[in-house]
């Protein structure tokens, strides 16, 4: 497999993440919608990864396209991004002092073949007081992040463990990122 790897995201943290794998590769954002009626988090993910993929796949056809879409779930509820610092600081405030699971899917196309998968990791917040949770949406970080926050920033000082693959919260689970790619033959800077 020798086509060119694009990355169909915006996010400057796959980007940054991907680099970590790959020395070169193309960053085209996609426009996929992504509204869905699906609740279960991973499909959710995988779902919208896979329109991400396909969606900038159909429009440079002989390259391969990586997708990926981070949903975070807490009990039942799905927290997308926040719309503005109020609802991030209701976000944060449910987050506080409970454990929520952070699911990022991704949707690999190549040589025609569309390979899925995700990866979860649990997220626990510390018991967070109301000027803590001000303070944090007030810093604005939280804004263009799945449930508000960002644990490679300021974020980190509101967790109190985490279960799993650090990477996945930011955005791009590595280890199954190199098993995607590896699974189509795309040599990776760890082969
Ligand atoms: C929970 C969490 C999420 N995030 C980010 C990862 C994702 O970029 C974002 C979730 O939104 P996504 O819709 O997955 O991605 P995006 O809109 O940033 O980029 P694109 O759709 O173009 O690929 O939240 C963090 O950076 N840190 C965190 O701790």
């Amino acid at each position: 497999m020798t086509a060119p790897l694009i990355l169909a995201s915006a996010s400057p943290r796959r980007r940054e993440l991907l680099g970590h794998l790959l020395s070169q590769f193309e960053v085209i954002a996609s426009d996929a919608d992504e509204s869905s009626a699906e609740t279960d988090p991973a499909r959710l993910a995988v779902e919208l990864a896979r329109r991400k993929a396909l969606a900038v796949a159909g429009a440079h056809p002989g390259c391969a396209v990586l997708g990926a879409d981070t949903v975070v779930a807490l009990g039942g509820r799905l927290l997308a991004k926040p719309q503005d610092e109020a609802e991030n600081r209701t976000f944060i405030r449910q987050l506080s002092g409970q454990t929520h699971q952070v699911v990022t899917g991704l949707c690999l196309v190549a040589d025609g073949q569309v390979s899925t998968a995700h990866e979860s990791t649990a997220v626990t917040f510390r018991p967070l007081t109301d000027t803590e949770i001000v303070h944090y949406a007030a810093s604005g970080e939280g804004l263009d992040k799945a449930g508000g926050y960002g644990i490679q920033g300021l974020g980190m000082a509101l967790v109190k463990g985490i279960d799993g693959d650090c990477s996945n919260v930011v955005g791009l689970p590595l280890g199954r990122t190199l098993e995607l790619l590896r699974g189509v033959g795309l040599r990776t800077n760890w082969d």
